[in-house]
């Protein structure tokens, strides 16, 4: 099965025109003011009109006001919106029910435990996005977690892996874990939020390979 491949955090017309030319099924825009990554939501509506059809366009959040959520959703239209906060299964319920698009919820695995508690947003989103534990940020933190956690778990739904992937370590992590789907954003960078167009090369080169 061919893996697909988000490419996460970008910023500029360049590098999102390189993840979509080099393969990338989905493209990722963090709005969220803490991070290095950050975008205003004018720019990102800019470089939401360079995606074409047939790539999804992923808005990264974390815990957002609902109301400004449903802002973001109209300026941008995104194919999916990943909540990568502290939103629980009732919240990410209530958005399901008021915006009609894909949501991903993305949980830090530290343990096995965490695979049960990921049973609470089976019905309430459709997929569930495996990251390293948060540390400084919630996630783009560029640090990976314990692959092995993942074999032999059963999938309920939909997932992917992300967490430190870079053009290096992303075969190993597919060979690892079977992930469906590679999620990488600072491992594809020269400083933080500074995407390189040769590293998101390599790394959708690498995916093809594995
Ligand atoms: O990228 C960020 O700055 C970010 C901020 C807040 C929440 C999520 C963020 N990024 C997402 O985290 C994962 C893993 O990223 P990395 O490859 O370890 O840097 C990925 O889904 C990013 O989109």
């Amino acid at each position: 099965m061919t893996t697909q491949i988000k490419i996460c955090g970008l910023s500029t017309p360049e590098t999102m025109d390189a993840a979509i030319d080099a393969g990338a099924t989905h493209v990722g825009l963090v709005h969220y003011e803490k991070s290095p990554r950050h975008i205003e939501l004018e720019d990102a509506a800019k470089l939401r009109r360079r995606v074409p059809e047939g790539v999804k366009l992923v808005l990264v959040t974390v815990a957002m006001q609902p109301q400004y959520l449903a802002r973001c959703y109209e300026a941008l239209r995104p194919d999916v919106i990943q909540f990568h906060g502290s939103e629980t299964p009732e919240w990410m319920a209530l958005v399901r029910k008021t915006i009609k698009t894909e949501t991903w919820r993305a949980l830090g695995l530290r343990e096995a435990a965490t695979l049960e508690r990921a049973r609470q947003f089976e019905d309430c989103c459709d997929l569930l996005l495996f990251d390293a534990p948060a540390k400084s940020l919630p996630g783009g933190n560029g640090v990976s977690f314990q692959w092995d956690l993942l074999q032999g778990w059963e999938p309920f739904m939909p997932w992917a892996l992300a967490g430190g992937l870079t053009p290096d370590n992303v075969a190993a992590a597919i060979a690892t874990t079977g992930a469906p789907l590679v999620d990488a954003s600072s491992g594809l960078e020269t400083a933080p939020g500074e995407k390189s167009v040769d590293l998101i090369r390599a790394f959708c080169e690498a995916v093809r390979s594995a």
